[in-house]
């Protein structure tokens, strides 16, 4: 019996780069990411978004486009975690590091994987060409993709 836990990502993307967070602590400390965390009960999930987007890295956008949604799995755990993911092709303010994130720009040809969570290499092609899709990933620990499914999908 499997139950869902909504999680948000946002990655902002501007001509030749994008923002990525090191995680300074909890879920995916070490690793670089975008920006998001839980949905609070009463807030759309676009507005989790916006709102872990301004918590983690001072940023806030008008251009919030929903790009994908991929639902992980770790082994031995009842719950899944259901992540709907953001592009912001603007935005407003400086980014700033935060207790949870250290933001950094990177050029989409030197994008970190290898310091990313091991299913961004597969998915982040899709992100930066503006592609929706659907993504599942089966995960052994936080490291080792045991299944994965990712299509294409005209809209979300
Ligand atoms: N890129 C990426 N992100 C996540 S979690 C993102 C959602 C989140 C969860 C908890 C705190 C903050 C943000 C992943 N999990 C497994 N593979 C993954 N890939």
């Amino acid at each position: 019996m499997f139950t869902r836990k909504l999680l948000t990502l946002v990655l902002v993307v501007q001509p030749g780069r994008v923002l990525l967070g090191m995680k300074k602590r909890g879920f995916g400390a070490g690793k670089w990411n975008g920006f998001g965390g839980k949905v609070n009960p009463g807030e759309s999930i676009e507005q989790a978004a916006r709102r872990e987007l301004l918590e983690e890295s001072g940023l806030t956008t008008n251009t919030l486009e929903k790009i994908g949604n991929i639902t992980f799995e770790f082994v031995g755990e009842t719950e899944l975690m259901d992540v709907h993911i953001y592009r912001a092709d603007e935005y407003d303010g400086e980014p700033t590091e935060s207790e949870e994130m250290r933001p950094q720009w990177f050029d989409i040809d030197k994008i970190p994987y290898g310091k990313m969570w091991a299913d961004d290499i597969f998915w982040f092609p899709l992100m930066l060409q503006k592609k929706k899709f659907l993504g599942y990933f089966k995960f052994h620990g936080h490291d080792v993709i045991l299944e994965q499914k990712l299509n294409e999908v005209q809209q979300l």
